[in-house]
């Protein structure tokens, strides 16, 4: 039984329009008009208990929107919405209990207080036990290696303890569903790693679901085995990483180390050269044409080394997105 189910979504906004100069504000104040954004268009997928799904999509694509329906923050104009059984936007305890959203750009904890002090708030507004709040932030302190940081006032941990203080926080009355909105968004590539490591562990720790949406494709291709792809508030892609390259990137990678130079002429019959550094090629071949194409090279030139690698994935889903392929 699917833990999110979301059918047949949309979410229009309604925007004033306002023409410039005095005349336009002046028009504005009496008599408003407004244009529609379909920020999310009929968008339907299902995610099953234990699942962690990565939202893709470029700026504006209707990501955000979409887990605000999901977490019951906006309504949507259309189409249904369930996420543990429970219709978001009622924001029923028992559903905010199952739940949590952390957004990267947006926090919790309170500036000047010790993260433990923001904690125990968390705590009384989930009535989460005494012994209980002792035991879970205990282990989510040992899992987000946030030793002795809790008691230090917010302001003054580093960027990537206060996204972990954050995690441990929007964590504490151990959701089932986690949404999470560029979780790792600005922090280093340690730091990164580090948050990674920590959801990779909970999922698995807590068979937590996780939708989660990220810039950094690191953190999708090493925590998400099944991506949503979404592009002007349509999905056009569901399914895995693996079966998105397989679509949209009907090429692969050979890298070849030639014995010595060969013209760029001469390369190009072999597919579409991406670069030539000295007797380094990188050529992007047909996949129906690989075997052939990498026989030929084999038998033609030259070659000490010879690798065929997927194209990175940040390349195929950019392509995609340029594109606006359906
Ligand atoms: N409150 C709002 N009122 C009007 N339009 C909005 C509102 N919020 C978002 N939009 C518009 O809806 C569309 C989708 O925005 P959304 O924030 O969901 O995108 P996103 O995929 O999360 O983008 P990003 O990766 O930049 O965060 C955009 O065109 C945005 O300008």
């Amino acid at each position: 039984m699917p833990i999110v189910i979301v059918d047949n979504l949309s979410k229009v906004y309604p925007v004033a329009v306002k023409e410039p100069g005095l005349k336009g504000t002046l028009r504005h104040f009496l008599r408003r008009t407004y244009r529609s954004v379909n920020a999310v268009q009929g968008v339907s997928f299902q995610i099953e208990p234990g699942e962690v799904v990565g939202f893709l999509g470029p700026n504006g694509a209707g990501k955000t929107t979409t887990l605000k329906m999901l977490t019951g923050l906006i309504h949507p104009s259309s189409g249904k919405v369930r996420v543990a059984g429970y219709v978001p936007f009622r924001r029923e305890e028992a559903f905010l209990q199952k739940i949590t959203l952390v957004m990267g750009q947006k926090q919790q904890l309170l500036w000047d207080l010790p993260a433990l002090d923001s904690l125990k708030i968390n705590a009384a507004v989930y009535n989460i036990s005494d012994r209980d709040f002792r035991l879970r932030v205990g282990e989510l302190t040992e899992l987000l290696g946030l030793e002795g940081k809790l008691n230090q006032p917010v302001r003054k941990l580093s960027l990537g303890e206060r996204m972990k203080a954050e995690l441990l926080a929007a964590l504490l009355h151990h959701p089932q569903v986690l949404f999470l909105d560029e979780p790792t968004l600005g922090l280093d590539v340690n730091a990164q790693v580090g948050v990674r490591d920590f959801l990779r562990e909970y999922n698995q720790r807590y068979q937590a679901t996780v939708l989660l949406t990220s810039h950094y494709m690191a953190d999708i291709t090493a925590l998400c085995d099944r991506v949503l792809l979404i592009h002007q508030g349509l999905l056009i892609y569901d399914g895995s990483l693996e079966g998105l390259l397989q679509r949209f990137a009907p090429y692969r990678e050979v890298k070849v180390e030639l014995a010595q130079a060969v013209s760029e002429t001469d390369l190009s019959q072999y597919g579409e050269l991406e670069t030539v550094e000295g007797r380094e090629v990188r050529l992007l071949v047909q996949r129906e044409a690989l075997t052939r194409t990498v026989a030929r090279i084999l038998a033609e030139l030259q070659v000490l080394d010879l690798t065929v690698t997927d194209p990175p994935i940040e390349e195929v889903i950019g392509r995609v997105f340029r594109a606006g392929v359906a």
